[in-house]
């Protein structure tokens, strides 16, 4: 029997492709209430490529979705113009994301409680040292039906210990918040170059029904692109402490980028990373799942990819390379932008002595002294080096 090519699969025709998945499943959904409306609470690099995904959906689903969706901007001056009126005239961020068009039925709005109005699914895209003064504000303004999903990266310590932010967004504003996270450098999927990405969300106790409530199928709709595939899943605990986590294990592959050490020694620093990300999900969030760090985008994905471009990586280089402190590194390479590492590697330290366990975890330990005791980045393979040599 001859192989039989089938040539419409190589027209660039996707329709036609023979193994072309169809998304049909999640777009027959009946809605039996007013179409959803969406508000991005942020506007930076990530802040403003997934208002870009999402206004793309909506207008596509506007069976689904309201289709304009409203971005807060924390306002600043480009010269003589405010961003928020740039984003609304030319339709680009030119700080945060530039040379990206975003699509006009994204609406930038500088107030805050004005931006929320009306909204029935807040998506909370800012790093993460400000969310606490964001939910403040937001305190007493948010209708108990409202739905959230947190991009962020990183934990809130406080008075509750070492806390997930969609565990601290539920309980600042009473209402169910789950999380998106993944491989996903954002100039790229600006770019809109293929990726992938993790959305996990739990059901809450008075989900009100397909059709009526958010849900997987909804926020499939809401994420998935076609440059941008979703998977949605329940462990909203895992893609978050492999979100916070890996930008860490990022610093010290910087670190050895800086210090010319090679491929090899970046390895070695991703293993030893996965490994204290598994174990500290395991002690200190038993609900997250093991496979979630190996199966998902949001796990050794994210992990990958953010030890190869992203910008804690940067930042630790430039450190290396230039003998700068982490803040000075990130003022001078980031115009604005946050490496979120610099600041979750001292809250998991503070945690960590908290509950004198920092000696179990020497690879977040060994960047947190190097950060912030100026330890010397030469001394990194010692202080991780496993002994697990019996002294006879
Ligand atoms: N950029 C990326 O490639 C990705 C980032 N993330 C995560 O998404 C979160 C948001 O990151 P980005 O959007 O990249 O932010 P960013 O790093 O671009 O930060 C700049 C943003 O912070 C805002 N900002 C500055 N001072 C502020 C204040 N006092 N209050 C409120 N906002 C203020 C700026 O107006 C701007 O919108 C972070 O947790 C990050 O780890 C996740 C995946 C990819
Ligand atoms: O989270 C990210 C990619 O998924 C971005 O990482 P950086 O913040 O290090 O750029």
């Amino acid at each position: 029997m001859t192989a039989h090519i089938n040539h419409k699969s190589h027209n660039g025709n996707q329709d036609d492709h023979p193994f072309k998945r169809s998304d049909s499943a999640v777009s027959i959904m009946h809605l039996k209430r007013e179409p959803f409306k969406i508000t991005v609470i942020g506007s930076g690099n990530w802040g403003t490529t997934i208002a870009k995904v999402i206004a793309e959906n909506t207008e596509l689903h506007s069976h689904i979705f309201n289709p304009e969706v409203r971005m807060w901007v924390f306002d600043e001056k480009i010269g003589d113009e405010n961003l928020t009126d740039i984003i609304n005239t030319r339709h680009q961020n030119v700080k945060y994301l530039p040379n990206i068009d975003l699509p006009h039925n994204l609406v930038a709005d500088p107030d805050l409680l004005h931006s929320i109005k009306g909204a029935d699914i807040l998506v909370f895209n800012i790093p993460h040292q400000f969310l606490p003064n964001i939910v403040k504000q937001l305190q007493g303004h948010v209708a108990p039906h409202v739905r959230a999903i947190s991009c962020l990266k990183g934990f809130e310590l406080g008075s509750k210990g070492v806390q997930l932010l969609s565990s601290y967004v539920t309980d600042e504003l009473g209402v169910q918040c789950g999380a998106l996270s993944g491989a996903n450098l954002a100039p790229e999927v600006a770019k809109e170059h293929w990726s992938e990405t993790t959305v996990a969300y739990q059901l809450p106790k008075d989900y009100q029904g397909e059709g009526k409530d958010v849900d997987h199928k909804v926020l499939k709709l809401l994420f998935h692109r076609p440059y941008f595939h979703v998977n949605v899943i329940d462990d909203v605990a895992g893609i978050s402490i492999a979100g916070a986590l890996k930008n860490v294990v990022a610093l010290a592959c910087g670190f050895v980028e800086g210090m010319g050490w090679g491929n090899n020694a970046s390895a070695a620093i991703q293993r030893l990373g996965l490994g204290e990300i598994i174990k500290f999900g395991r002690m200190f969030f038993p609900e997250s799942k093991v496979e979630t760090y190996y199966q998902e985008s949001a796990g050794v994905a994210d992990l990958i990819t953010t030890c190869s471009g992203g910008r804690n990586v940067k930042v630790a280089t430039y450190m290396a390379k230039t003998g700068k402190s982490a803040l000075e590194a990130e003022k001078e390479l980031l115009n604005g932008q946050s490496a979120q590492g610099i600041i979750t590697c001292r809250e998991v330290h503070e945690w960590l002595q908290t509950c004198e366990l920092t000696q179990e975890y020497p690879l977040f330990e060994a960047v947190y002294q190097i950060v912030y005791n100026n330890v010397r980045m030469e001394d990194l393979p010692e202080m991780i080096e496993e002994l697990d040599i019996e002294d006879k």
